[in-house]
């Protein structure tokens, strides 16, 4: 008997098995393992190259359309904070006045106040819009025109700044969306796509302009206690209220510093809370990341969140299905009084 034999009959006594070969998928599995650790820490070497560098907000100018109410002015007055001469940009004046006055108050020296503005640094397309209902009984001009506000009122601005920011190779872009861009959901058959849309732009435009030093942000927040939600209630189906509830209320100034800070480190993905953090990760496609972590986060935890997400999915189909018994039955008594 040679030594080899003597030691690999050592192992297969010590492992009650009757043949060293049946260790070699064990084997296998490890070397593989010891691949994706070498791969994961060559990621890491390598990170710096792919993490933007921060934009310092501190005397850059920004641009906020939407700016005059909602998410829209907390996103003004955060980045106020920071040091950063703002722009707002709405349609009705005395309501741009009065925020003008009321992101004022956070002023944090002299300088502001002169308002000595250059060419954009940063663009922040917040004004938008939204109509909920049943898709038979949204008016029919309702869904043109909220693919004019949400997504054209998007591509407007952006055409108006991006050569600038191509020539000085720097910029940062900001498309607010929607969770709702990233699921369609009972009653937003008109506003699920046109925050989808700005999907599909911003990760057309970063493409093009990832070498030119300007990255893109999308934010996707929940329901957000502003103007625009308390109107948009006054219409929502229960169904869609009952759906929105699993994500609950955000406040907008905790949405708006989460927003802006990941614009400034030039995140693609922006999301609020642990529902958005799971939605983005399931929904990444094929986004860019801007952080090797990122990526790995995505890559470990799609399986669980698609298992989460359809357990959710089915609470959804319920809770539509319960809506309309229940609706069919107050019908029929009704028809019996
Ligand atoms: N609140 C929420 O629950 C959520 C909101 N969002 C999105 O965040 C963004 C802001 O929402 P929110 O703060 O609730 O909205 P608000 O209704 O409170 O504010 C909307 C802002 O956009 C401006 N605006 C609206 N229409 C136009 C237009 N046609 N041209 C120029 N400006 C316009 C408004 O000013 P004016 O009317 O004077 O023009 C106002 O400044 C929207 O895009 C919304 O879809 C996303 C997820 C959740
Ligand atoms: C792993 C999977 C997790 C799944 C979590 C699902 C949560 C769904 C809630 C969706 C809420 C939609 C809010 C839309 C807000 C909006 O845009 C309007 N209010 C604008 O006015």
């Amino acid at each position: 008997m040679s030594s080899e034999e003597g030691f690999s009959s050592a192992i297969t006594d010590w492992l009650f098995i009757n043949s060293w070969w049946l260790l070699l998928p064990f084997i296998m599995l490890l070397v593989v393992a010891a691949f994706i650790v070498a791969f994961v820490l060559l990621l890491y070497m390598i990170s710096p190259l792919i993490s933007p560098k921060p934009l310092k907000l501190n005397g850059a100018h920004v641009v906020v359309t939407g700016g005059s109410s909602g998410i829209g002015k907390c996103i003004a007055i955060e980045c106020y904070k920071q040091g950063a001469f703002i722009t707002l940009v709405a349609r009705d004046e005395e309501k741009l006045l009065q925020a003008k006055k009321e992101v004022e108050k956070f002023a944090i020296n002299d300088k502001q106040a002169q308002e000595k503005l250059g060419p954009v640094d940063m663009l922040v397309n917040c004004a938008g819009t939204s109509v909920s209902g049943k898709f038979e009984e949204v008016e029919v001009d309702r869904f043109k025109k909220l693919m004019e506000v949400n997504y054209l009122g998007s591509v407007y601005p952006t055409r108006a700044v991006i050569t600038t920011m191509k020539e000085r190779r720097m910029g940062r872009i900001m498309f607010v969306s929607s969770q709702a861009g990233q699921i369609g959901l009972f009653g937003y058959t008109a506003y699920s796509p046109s925050k989808f849309a700005l999907r599909g732009l911003a990760e057309s435009l970063q493409m093009e302009i990832k070498p030119y030093n300007i990255y893109v942000t999308v934010a996707y927040p929940p329901d957000t206690d502003t103007p625009g939600l308390a109107e948009e209630n006054k219409t929502k189906p229960l169904e869609t209220k009952l759906i929105s509830e699993t994500s609950g209320v955000c406040q907008p100034d905790q949405v708006a510093k989460i927003i802006v800070r990941d614009a400034v480190q030039g995140n693609f993905n922006s999301s609020v809370g642990p529902d958005g953090y799971m939605l983005s990760a399931l929904t990444c496609g094929m986004s860019p990341v801007t952080s090797i972590t990122e990526g790995l986060q995505q890559i470990v935890t799609m399986g669980l969140f698609r298992t989460i997400a359809l357990f959710y999915l089915g609470s959804f189909d319920s809770i539509v299905r319960r809506c309309m018994i229940q609706r069919e039955q107050s019908k029929a008594a009704n028809k019996r009084e």
